[in-house]
């Protein structure tokens, strides 16, 4: 699905909380919408749902504006997750899942209704809970509920705030798992989450919200690259002489020490260093190129 966002700006009594946020996503992405706390990330995926209104500008789901009567049609193709809203705490994991199978495929038969709803609770590894009250549930077994929730009518457009929260080791490994499935589906993915370290192997796609605008946005590897510096980590002797004098090229942006490693960041090129080291004789244990990752990006474009 194709979602547009433009020019929106949401303000809450006189705080501005978003500010001319424009924001494109294509069947196949997987958005990552990231942030400080208060930025202002869960506030634009409620606009999406339509579940506030801005103050201007509009959002479109492929092509219908999500304040439209005719998003309703659409919104079935949607899976959401939001905080725990959509469980019934007095039902059953099964009934529940049930109940939102029922509202999306009416007209399913028993057979296709068991087995989807048996699949989606084996996918969130509920399936030996399914018949337990959700009352009693912990927090992390709520959160496998409301992603059963979110995958159980098998979305074209699935909307993810904060997917991680409360999960074990399996459960960050099981939301990879979502995510790849509807990425290879073609589904469109936009995700908030602060835990870069899961999510960074399953986004294509990154949007920066800061002081409540979007300072940042692109693919995952085109920012990867435009802001992964020229750093190397060297392996020698001495780490602490050599430092010093590194610290002394200009080549050399800066120089510090991790254990018995040196982290160089260079002004100029690897050659330059290479050449410097074999001209002052030094034995090179190692020298490799350090490459950022989502948490470093992040640091870089945030802090
Ligand atoms: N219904 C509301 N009424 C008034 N202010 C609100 C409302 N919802 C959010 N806010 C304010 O809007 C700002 C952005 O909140 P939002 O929940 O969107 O941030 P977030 O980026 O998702 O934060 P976090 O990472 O902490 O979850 C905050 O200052 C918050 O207090």
């Amino acid at each position: 699905m194709e979602v547009e966002i433009k020019n929106i700006v949401k303000n809450f009594k006189d705080i501005r909380v978003l500010n001319n946020i424009n924001l494109k996503t294509y069947s196949g992405d997987t958005l990552l919408i990231v942030g400080k706390n208060g930025a202002g990330k869960t506030t634009l995926l409620r606009l999406l749902l339509g579940l506030y209104k801005a103050d201007s500008g509009t959002i479109t789901v492929n092509n219908v504006n999500v304040l439209d009567k005719k998003y309703n049609e659409i919104k079935k193709e949607i899976g959401f997750l939001n905080d725990n809203i959509g469980i019934f705490r007095d039902l059953t994991a099964w009934d529940n899942i049930e109940f939102f199978h029922r509202m999306y495929f009416p007209n399913a038969n028993k057979e296709t209704r068991e087995s989807d709803i048996s699949n989606v609770l084996k996918k969130v590894d509920l399936y030996p809970h399914r018949n337990s009250k959700t009352d009693f549930f912990s927090r992390g077994m709520k959160q496998r509920l409301v992603i059963a929730r979110a995958i159980v009518n098998k979305p074209k457009l699935l909307i993810l705030d904060e997917p991680h929260r409360g999960l074990d080791v399996e459960g960050k490994e099981m939301i990879k798992e979502v995510l790849g499935d509807f990425h290879k589906s073609g589904s469109t993915i936009i995700i908030n989450s602060h835990d870069l370290n899961d999510v960074q192997e399953s986004i294509t796609h990154l949007a920066f919200l800061y002081n409540s605008e979007i300072v940042c946005q692109g693919s995952y590897k085109d920012l990867i690259n435009k802001f992964n510096e020229s750093r190397y980590k060297l392996v020698v002797d001495k780490p602490q002489v050599i430092k010093d004098l590194l610290s002394k090229q200009a080549f050399v942006k800066s120089v510090s020490s991790m254990n018995n490693e040196l982290i160089i960041e260079l002004n100029g090129n690897v050659e330059q260093l290479s050449k410097w080291l074999y001209s002052q004789s030094i034995p090179i244990h190692e020298l490799v190129k350090m490459n950022d990752n989502l948490t470093t990006l992040y640091k870089k474009i945030i802090s």
